[in-house]
C-alpha cells in the first residue's frame, strides 16, 4: 500500500517540477523541496528551512539509513520532492526513495561496461541526478544521457553524448534542466579529449546545440565565431587539437533566468603541460574559465579567464553561486567562485567583468590578480625544475560543493591544502591507447622513486567560511585529511559538512563553533540536502568515500558500503555496523632482479599510481594499495594485469600495452619499494 502510494507521489510530484516550480520553491519563505542539485539555479545550496536549527540541532538524530550497495565514491546531493528521494550511487545507478520510510522506491542501473572504468581519470562516481516534468534525467559515466520516468524509473529516451567524438571520454557531473534543455558536460581530459557542452530537449532527448570549449584543427572550419576567436590564443606547432585540448566542463553548471545567462565552468588542459600544447605561449582560451552562454542556442556571450595557459589542471569547473551583493554601496549581480587554483573570484555574472579574487588558502604559483583580472605568477611554477606546487592538481578546493548563505553573508566552502611536486616530462607524446599516463606532459613526481623531493607542505583539510566582499576568511576549520564532503547551508543558522574521516557535523553559520557530529562509517564526499516531508524538516547525505583522492587515500578506519542517511529532530533509529578496516603487512618475499627497479618505477608511474598510489606509502582508498598485499597477488601480477578479475570492476586490460618483461619490472618496483621502506 505505502510503495503504491509512494509511486503515485512520485508521478503527481515531479511532473510539477519545471522552472516555474524551481524558481516558485526558490522564492517561497521556506524552500520545502530540493529539486535541483544545488538546490536553485543560482545554486545558492542555502535553505530557508529553519525548524532545525542552531539552538536544536543538538536534537537531531537518525531516521532511517539506506545501502546504496556500492563500495566506490558517492558524489550526489539527494534530490526531493513531495517526499520522494533521487540521488546516484557509484556507476551511475539511480536510487528512488519514499522518505517517509525510507524504502526502495526502484532503482535504475544503466549497465555500464565496468571494463571500462579505466576510461576517467577520478573514480566511477556520479553527482546526481536532474528533475523535470515526470523525468529523471541521469547521466551514465560511459557518456550516455538518460531520462527514466520519474514513477517507474523505466528509461523514456537516451542519449550517446560522445557520439563522432573521439578520445576517452566520460560523465561523472549531474545534469542540469535550463528552459526545457538538458544541460550536460563531459569529462575525460585528462587523457586527451577535447571539452564541450551540450543541450537535449527534456521530453524527446533531441540534441538543441553544442558548444565547444576549445578550438579543434585549425585546418579546418570553425564551428562559431567564439572558437576561431579562441584558436588565436593557442600555438598550432603544439598540434593541440591531437590530444583535444581539455577545457572539459564536467561539473558546475549554473542559470540566471533574468539575463537568460546560463554560466560553465571550464577544465585544464589537456596536455597539461602548457609547453607541450601550446610550445610558445598563449593564454588557450576557454580553458580555465567561467563562460557565459546563451541557454537557447549555445551562443557563446563573454567568458573570464581564471588560469590563463593552464599549467597544473587547475580546473574552474568548481560551484558557481549567483548572489547579489552590495559591493562600495551599490548591489552588484555577481558571480561567487572558487576554483582549483585556490583564488576566490568575485565576477560581475552580466558581463563577465573581473571585480575581485584573494587567495582563500596558501598558493604558491600566483600572488595575487591584477586590476584587470590577470593573475601575477610566480616564473618557477612553470619553470624547468620540479616544483612544490600549491595548490597541485587535486586543487585547494575540488568539485565538493560550496554553499552561500545571504543572512550571514559568507561562502562555505571545502578548502584543503595538497601540494603535489610536478616536473616537466620532455619524452611525453600524445598517445591515444596509454590509458594509463595522464598526466601529459608533467610527471607525478614520487619523491625518493624518481629522484626528487616530496612536497614539504602536509596535506590537510578545511572548511572556510568566506566573506567575498571583503575578500576575507570570517571563521575556518581545519581538519587533519583533505578531500572533505561538501556543505549544506540553511536559514537555521546552520552549516553542515561531512568529512574524509567519517562524520557529519553541523556548525554554528555565523561563528563556526561545532554544535553536532554523528558518525557515518565511512568518508564524505558529497554535500547533504534538506526538505520538507508532511511540515517536518529533514537533513539527508549520501557517503561513500572515493572520487580522485579516495581512489589511493583514505582518513578513516571504518569502512561501509555507500549509504544515505537521514536526520530529524527526535530521530532514534540505529547507526548500522561499520567495517573496520585494517592495513595489511608490507608485501615480503617476491623475487625480482633489482637492476629493474628503475624501469618499473618509470611504468608506474604510467601506468598505476594514479589508482593505486606509491606502494606501502599511501594507504590504500576505495582501491588496493599494492604495497599491502600477500605476496601471492604480486607473484601472480601478470594474472591481474592481462585479462584480469578486476577488469570487471573498473581495471583496465594492459593486454598489448604491458609486456610480460614490463609486469617482471613492475613486481620488481612494487617489492624493491616495500623492503626500502621497511623498518629495518
Ligand atoms: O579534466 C577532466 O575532464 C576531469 C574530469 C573529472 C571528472 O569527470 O570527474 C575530474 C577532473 N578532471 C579532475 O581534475 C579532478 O580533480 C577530479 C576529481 C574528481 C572527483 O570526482 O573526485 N573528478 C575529477
Ligand atoms: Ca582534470
Amino acid at each position: 500500500q505505502s510503495a503504491q502510494d509512494a509511486q503515485e507521489r512520485a508521478a503527481t510530484a515531479v511532473k510539477r517540477v519545471d522552472g516555474n516550480f524551481i524558481r516558485a520553491n526558490a522564492a517561497q519563505k521556506k524552500t520545502p523541496d530540493w529539486p535541483s542539485t544545488s538546490l536553485d539555479y543560482a545554486e545558492t545550496r542555502f535553505s530557508k528551512l529553519d525548524q532545525v536549527n542552531a539552538d536544536n540541532v543538538k536534537q537531531l538524530g537518525l531516521v532511517w539509513s539506506y545501502n546504496l550497495e556500492s563500495t566506490r565514491g558517492v558524489e550526489a546531493t539527494p534530490l526531493v520532492v513531495d517526499g520522494i528521494m533521487y540521488v546516484t550511487a557509484s556507476w551511475s545507478v539511480v536510487h528512488a526513495i519514499d522518505t517517509r520510510t525510507g524504502d526502495k522506491l526502484w532503482t535504475f542501473d544503466p549497465q555500464v561496461d565496468k571494463s571500462k572504468g579505466y576510461k576517467g581519470c577520478c573514480d566511477v562516481v556520479n553527482r546526481g541526478v536532474a528533475l523535470y516534468q515526470g523525468k529523471v534525467y541521469v547521466a551514465a559515466y560511459d557518456g550516455r544521457l538518460i531520462a527514466l520516468d520519474a514513477a517507474t524509473g523505466q528509461k523514456v529516451w537516451e542519449k550517446n553524448t560522445i557520439e563522432g567524438q573521439n578520445g576517452s571520454y566520460t560523465i561523472t557531473g549531474a545534469p542540469r534542466v535550463f528552459k526545457g534543455k538538458v544541460i550536460i558536460g563531459n569529462g575525460g581530459a585528462e587523457y586527451g579529449v577535447r571539452g564541450y557542452v551540450s543541450a537535449y530537449d527534456a521530453k524527446t532527448g533531441e540534441q538543441k546545440w553544442r558548444w565547444f570549449a576549445v578550438p579543434g584543427d585549425p585546418g579546418k572550419p570553425f564551428e562559431d565565431e567564439s572558437m576561431a576567436r579562441a584558436a588565436k590564443t593557442w600555438d598550432p606547432s603544439g598540434k593541440y587539437w591531437e590530444a583535444g585540448g581539455g577545457g572539459t566542463a564536467w561539473d558546475s553548471f549554473a542559470f540566471d533566468p533574468e539575463l537568460n545567462l546560463m554560466y560553465v565552468g571550464t577544465g585544464n588542459g589537456s596536455p597539461w603541460a602548457h609547453k607541450a600544447r601550446s610550445p610558445n605561449g598563449g593564454d588557450n582560451l576557454y580553458l580555465g574559465s567561467v563562460v557565459a552562454l546563451n541557454p537557447d542556442t549555445g551562443k557563446y556571450v563573454w567568458h573570464y579567464q581564471e588560469t590563463p595557459g593552464d599549467n597544473w589542471d587547475y580546473t574552474s569547473t568548481q560551484s558557481m553561486i549567483l548572489a547579489d551583493v552590495k559591493i562600495g554601496g551599490k548591489v552588484r549581480k555577481v558571480l561567487l567562485h572558487a576554483p582549483k587554483n585556490g583564488f576566490f573570484f568575485v565576477i560581475d555574472r552580466s558581463n563577465g567583468k573581473f571585480i575581485s579574487a584573494k587567495n582563500f588558502v596558501e598558493v604558491n604559483w600566483a600572488t595575487g590578480y591584477d586590476k584587470n583580472g590577470r593573475p601575477i605568477e610566480v616564473a618557477a611554477a612553470r619553470g624547468d625544475k620540479p616544483y612544490d606546487s600549491i595548490p597541485g592538481p587535486y586543487g585547494a578546493h575540488n568539485w565538493h560543493p560550496m554553499s552561500f548563505n545571504p543572512q550571514t553573508g559568507l561562502a562555505y566552502l571545502p578548502a584543503q591544502n595538497l601540494p603535489i611536486n610536478l616536473v616537466d616530462d620532455k619524452d611525453w607524446k600524445f598517445d591515444q591507447n596509454m590509458p594509463g599516463r595522464p598526466h601529459a606532459g608533467l610527471g607525478w613526481n614520487l619523491g625518493k622513486f624518481a629522484n626528487v623531493e616530496p612536497p614539504k607542505s602536509k596535506p590537510f583539510g578545511r572548511l572556510v567560511a568566506w566573506d567575498p566582499v571583503a575578500q576575507k576568511e570570517a571563521w575556518g576549520i581545519d581538519y587533519a585529511s583533505p578531500w572533505n564532503g561538501g556543505t549544506l547551508t540553511t536559514a537555521g543558522n546552520l552549516v553542515f559538512q561531512g568529512t574524509a574521516d567519517g562524520r557529519l557535523l553541523a556548525y554554528n553559520a555565523k561563528t563556526g563553533e561545532k554544535l553536532w557530529e554523528t558518525p557515518t562509517g565511512t568518508g564524505v564526499v558529497a554535500a547533504p540536502s534538506t526538505y520538507l516531508v508532511d511540515g517536518k524538516q529533514y537533513v539527508s547525505v549520501a557517503v561513500g568515500w572515493g572520487g580522485v583522492y579516495g581512489l589511493a587515500q583514505r582518513a578513516t578506519e571504518r569502512q561501509g558500503p555507500g549509504t544515505v542517511y537521514t536526520f530529524a529532530l527526535g530521530g532514534t533509529a540505529k547507526m548500522p555496523d561499520f567495517v573496520q578496516y585494517r592495513l595489511g603487512k608490507l608485501v615480503q618475499g617476491v623475487k625480482y632482479d633489482p637492476a629493474k627497479v628503475q624501469a618499473g618505477t618509470m611504468l608506474y608511474i604510467s601506468n598505476c599510481v594514479f589508482c593505486h598510489g606509491v606502494p606501502g606509502v599511501d594507504r590504500g582508498g576505495n582501491i588496493p594499495n599494492l604495497g599491502y598485499m600477500d605476496a601471492a597477488y604480486i607473484e601472480n601480477l601478470d594474472k591481474f594485469v592481462v585479462q584480469g578479475p578486476a577488469t570487471a570492476r573498473g581495471m583496465p586490460d594492459f593486454t598489448g600495452k604491458l609486456s610480460s618483461d614490463d609486469i617482471e619490472s613492475i613486481k620488481a618496483f612494487i617489492q624493491g619499494t616495500a623492503d626500502a621502506i621497511r623498518p629495518k
